[in-house]
């Protein structure tokens, strides 16, 4: 249901009027538009196991322009084509599927966009194809580099990964470009975790080495003689969601589990009878070792020489995780000398591996093509489960799955989403305060809450801050995505205070202001005793409102633009300016005057529809009593 309006957070500025009606051209501010979706629609699809996984995703926010400037238009464009503009004129987005997805998945993304699905494309024909897409949807055979967001030029706005590690995605510079990923993360969790248990009994009785042995017409019983399973050691390097799978399974066959994880709660994996131990306990006392942990810079090459010398003699080493945890080379020698005994792969640092790779090769390895998450079931989940990240992305949603940015849940999103609005509106009035707007450094925000600390999600709110007061300043795009990058690029420290009031701890948030330090202000009446500009606002009957200009109370709704007038209170003063306005066909949509006593000054806040020219910017100036003021784009 449609509330208000807003600016975009995860879609650039979008241009849903008509673009050459003089409103469009002449709307100097955006009005601002805040959407909850209901859920997903319902699929005509028969879902797996794992769907409820993602059918429990819940509705997420949406925002959205409804009106821009010129400005805000030529910024759209040059980052490729406006996605509402598109769709209001019957042009969907364009997804790229770069890898087999499944068709379930398919279908839903073939709803609401075009859907190109051209696989094994080499790195340059990635970078050819891409600046003509909205999304990417890859597996893990697709490097998504700089290089990719580079050639997007803009226009890509949504890197689906359709499964769990997101190694093969450029992250950095994703967030740089604002551009969203989100992956998969549980719908093949069960097929990785069965796979894993495939090869480890696979290798141990040998299964690979004697089907080929048998289908070269041999029959070689005592060659292939295995080791048996129960009462032996497992540990399990990751306890994450494959990993404590894995674990429940290992646990199934009789195995002692014990697993290392720094980041794992030791009573989760108590409840299914796993020790958390430290990594040099776990690698000496295993008789079997089972990597699940994703490929960061911390865990690559981590199977390494020296890892390989603290192992107990003979152990054996099962990775469905990522190639790039072990140090192939070192894997081999360990193999070579008997340190390993054998081990089962899905995973290779190069994928494919070079034909003549030694550890593919040898008799001591099982192998197969990175099957991991390769069942029908779990094809199937993943598909659908990305294609709508991707399509809640494309629309604006703040995903569940988003990888960078901030994931806020849906109990959280729904009740601040009046305030993310206040936030933005805050920032960007706040911004326009300050003559010369780029010098801005240092802003603080504080927030007055009921609430402990502990219960309040500032991310979001922070982030729209950053947006207000960055997007007016600037010609950088900034979304959730990037805010935070960007206000760092920009030497903008922004940071954060709370004060506790006593009120219901029911409202999150009783107020927000927001206090720009060392800089000078176009607007005297706005900078409080100590030299700070200070814009302080609340929401009312759920719809933002500016309630303080420095040591001046107001209370205006804070939608389309505003005029900020100081004078010395006196009778008549409404009247002037209101007939001022209306002569040139100004419509008001509200007034409100603080003042600090009776007959001294007072600020006289004023809401127009539409911007005044400088002429009656110039007439209002002119009214005798009024010291200054300042026209602010909302
Ligand atoms: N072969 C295949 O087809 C598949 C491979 N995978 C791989 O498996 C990995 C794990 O997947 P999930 O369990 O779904 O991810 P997850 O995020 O649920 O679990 C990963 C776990 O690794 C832990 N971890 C991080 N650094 C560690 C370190 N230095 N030492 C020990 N543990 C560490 C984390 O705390 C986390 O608990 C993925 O990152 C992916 O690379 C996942 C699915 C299919
Ligand atoms: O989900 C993962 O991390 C996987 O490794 C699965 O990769 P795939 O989608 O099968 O290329």
């Amino acid at each position: 249901m449609a509330t208000a309006s807003a600016k975009s957070l995860l879609v650039p500025r979008v241009e849903t009027s008509t673009l050459s009606s003089t409103r469009a051209d002449s709307a100097a501010a955006a009005a601002t538009s805040l959407q909850f979706l209901k859920s997903t629609p319902s699929l005509p699809l028969k879902l797996s196991h794992s769907r409820s996984c993602f059918r429990s995703r819940s509705p997420s926010l949406v925002i959205t322009n409804v009106l821009k400037t010129q400005d805000s238009l030529s910024t759209s464009l040059s980052q490729g084509r406006d996605l509402e503009t598109g769709s209001r004129l019957g042009m969907k987005p364009t997804i790229l599927v770069s890898e087999k997805l499944g068709e379930a998945g398919l279908e839903v993304l073939r709803g609401f966009a075009n859907v190109d699905c051209s696989y094994d494309l080499s790195p340059e024909e990635l970078c050819q194809k891409i600046s003509l897409c909205d999304a990417l949807i890859v597996r893990s055979g697709t490097k998504v580099t700089r290089e990719v967001f580079e050639a997007a030029k803009g226009r890509l706005k949504v890197v689906g990964r359709a499964g769990v590690g997101i190694d093969n995605v450029d992250l950095q510079a994703a967030t740089e470009f604002g551009c969203l990923v989100v992956n998969a993360p549980t719908a093949n969790t069960v097929a990785a975790a069965e796979h894993g248990i495939a090869l480890l009994a696979a290798m141990t009785r040998n299964v690979a080495q004697a089907d080929a042995s048998m289908k070269a017409g041999k029959w070689q019983r005592s060659k292939y003689v295995g080791v048996s399973l129960v009462g032996k050691t497992l540990a399990v390097m990751g306890f994450g969601k494959v990993g404590s799978e894995v674990a429940r399974r290992a646990k199934g066959l009789g195995m002692h589990v014990v697993s290392h994880d720094p980041y794992a709660p030791a009573d989760r994996a108590r409840a299914i009878g796993v020790d958390l131990v430290s990594f040099d306990e776990a690698i000496s006392t295993a008789d079997f070792i089972s990597l699940h942990m994703p490929l960061t810079p911390a865990t690559s090459k981590l199977f390494n020489d020296e890892t390989f010398s603290k192992v107990k003699k003979g152990v054996r080493i099962i990775n469905v995780a990522r190639g790039g945890v072990i140090d192939e080379d070192a894997l081999v020698r360990a193999l070579d000398n008997g340190v390993v005994a054998q081990a089962a792969l899905d995973v290779f640092c190069e994928e494919p591996p070079p034909k003549d790779s030694k550890l593919v090769q040898h008799e001591n390895v099982t192998v197969t093509p990175h099957l991991g998450a390769s069942t029908k079931e779990a094809q199937e989940g993943v598909a659908i489960e990305i294609a709508e990240a991707v399509v809640g992305a494309l629309r604006g949603e703040l995903s569940a799955t988003a990888v960078n940015a901030p994931m806020v849940p849906q109990e959280v999103l729904s009740e601040l989403a009046p305030y993310v609005m206040l936030a933005e509106k805050l920032g960007r009035l706040a911004v326009q305060l300050v003559a010369g707007g780029s010098g801005i450094q240092s802003v603080k925000v504080v927030y007055r809450s009921a609430r402990d600390p502990d219960d309040l999600d500032t991310r979001l709110l922070r982030a729209m801050i950053t947006k207000g007061i960055i997007e007016p300043i600037s010609s950088t795009f900034i979304n959730l995505v990037n805010a935070d990058f960007t206000a760092k690029q920009k030497g903008l420290r922004i940071s954060e205070e709370r004060v506790f009031v006593d009120g219901s701890p029911g409202s999150p948030v009783d107020s927000i202001q927001i206090h720009i330090s060392n800089v000078q202000s176009k607007f005297a009446s706005a900078l409080l005793d100590n030299g700070e500009i200070c814009v302080e606002g609340r929401v009312k009957y759920g719809v933002p409102h500016l309630t303080c200009v420095g040591a001046f109370n107001v209370d205006v709704s804070l939608d389309g633009n505003l005029i900020l007038c100081r004078q010395v209170d006196q009778p008549g003063m409404i009247g002037k300016v209101g007939s001022i306005l209306g002569e040139q066909n100004v419509n008001v949509s509200f007034m409100s005057v603080g003042r600090t006593m009776p007959k001294k000054q007072a600020i006289m806040a004023i809401g127009v529809d539409e911007e005044p020219d400088k002429e009656t910017l110039k007439m209002i100036g002119l009214v005798p009593s009024i010291e200054e003021f300042v026209f602010l784009n909302l």
